[in-house]
């Protein structure tokens, strides 16, 4: 289990992370959804120990990261794909991991067979696509067989058969008892996914909750009507108690409505209607709408439904932490050199400025 208690970081002006407080759960995958900037990947790196708190604490199994004997054996991250040497090969790479950290060699080859790399075990990394170099990421933080697994944008530059083997194999870990924490900036994505969500914007949380219950507060449904006679249907349909709203487009929406309901009734009252069609409000329009306040860089697209009343608060207001969805003591590491040191020595500064 990590657990986060009012973490921050600032970057000068900029309030990356925002007092976050919130419960990793065991055996479960959880989504870390937010808008690009939101401050996930800068929050993973304090997980991980490669950027320094400017308050606030990260525990994992009640321990900070540096007190982790073993730490690749014990959390395995994929931050950048791209972190890897490029005139080294795949099989090169994780041997060098491995020997730096006492895994035996044997896992080289299995976890270059897990991610589908071993046809090109022996190829140079640089000269991967952005989904092989994903691979290879996902191949070294299996490596030391870790009970966590942190993913930032792991599907990023995937195929669709890599982003399925993504999701199958995050699940699997999962399954297995294994912490699985994701970040995304697709709500489609973790809905697939996820078991349980946490949402940040502008480095505040915004929600943290199950999945099933984030589905059960947004996924609602409507009929979605077009008629070349809208006062008639407007009549006939608040006669019958029920509230047609305009879309942008000119057609109406009724929600939580029955389509037969609404054709018996538009045919016995001789309504033409051009259009009746059920619908399901997307889950991603939901995050959309959710997050709207706090992103960093506006298209001007927005979604038109607004946000059935739930427990999610409104737009970017921040919520406190929920409850884990569950938990489970896990048993010391015990020795060996940390790997944190290289990642932080391999990767180049964000490219974002505040
Ligand atoms: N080293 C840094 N120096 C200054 N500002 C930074 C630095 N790293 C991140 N930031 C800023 O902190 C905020 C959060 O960035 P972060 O990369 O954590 O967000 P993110 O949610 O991972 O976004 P994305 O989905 O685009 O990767 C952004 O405004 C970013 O510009």
């Amino acid at each position: 289990m990590i657990e986060l208690h009012e973490l921050t970081k600032r970057y000068g002006d900029k309030l990356a992370v925002d007092r976050l407080s919130f419960t990793i759960p065991t055996g479960v995958v959880t989504g870390f959804l937010g808008p690009n900037g939101a401050g996930k990947s800068t929050t993973m790196r304090m997980m991980l120990d490669l950027d320094r708190p400017t308050a606030g604490s990260v525990r994992i199994d009640g321990k900070q990261y540096g007190q982790l004997r073993e730490p690749i054996k014990y959390i395995g991250a994929l931050l950048e794909a791209k972190a890897v040497h490029p005139g080294r090969t795949a099989y090169n790479h994780l041997l060098w991991l491995a020997q730096s950290n006492r895994i035996p060699t044997r896992r080289v080859d299995e976890v270059l067979s897990q991610v589908g790399l071993t046809a090109v075990a022996k190829k140079r990394s640089g000269g991967f696509s952005l989904g092989m170099g994903q691979r290879l990421g996902i191949a070294a933080a299996l490596l030391g067989d870790p009970k966590i697994l942190m993913f930032d944008e792991p599907v990023n530059g995937l195929d669709p058969e890599g982003i399925l083997w993504v999701r199958n194999l995050m699940k699997a870990l999962a399954a297995e008892g294994r912490t699985v924490f994701v970040s995304s900036h697709l709500m489609s994505e973790m809905a697939l996914t996820a078991d349980h969500l946490i949402v940040i914007g502008q480095g505040r949380l915004l929600a943290d909750l199950s999945m099933n219950d984030f589905i059960d507060q947004n996924s609602h449904s409507f009929v979605r009507l077009r008629t070349p006679q809208p006062e008639q249907l407007l009549d006939l349909l608040a006669a019958n108690g029920m509230t047609a709203t305009p879309d942008s487009d000119g057609a109406f929406e009724v929600v939580d409505a029955d389509p037969a309901r609404i054709g018996d009734l538009v045919a016995a009252h001789g309504v033409t209607l051009h259009e009746l069609s059920p619908q399901r409000a997307s889950l991603e329009e939901a995050f959309m709408r959710m997050t709207a306040d706090s992103v960093e860089y506006h298209t001007g697209v927005y979604p038109t439904h607004p946000l059935p009343p739930g427990e999610l608060g409104q737009p970017g207001e921040p919520v406190e932490s929920g409850q884990p969805v569950d938990s489970a003591p896990a048993s010391a590491p015990t020795s060996a050199p940390a790997w944190g040191a290289d990642w932080r020595n391999s990767k180049s500064p964000k490219k974002k400025e505040s």
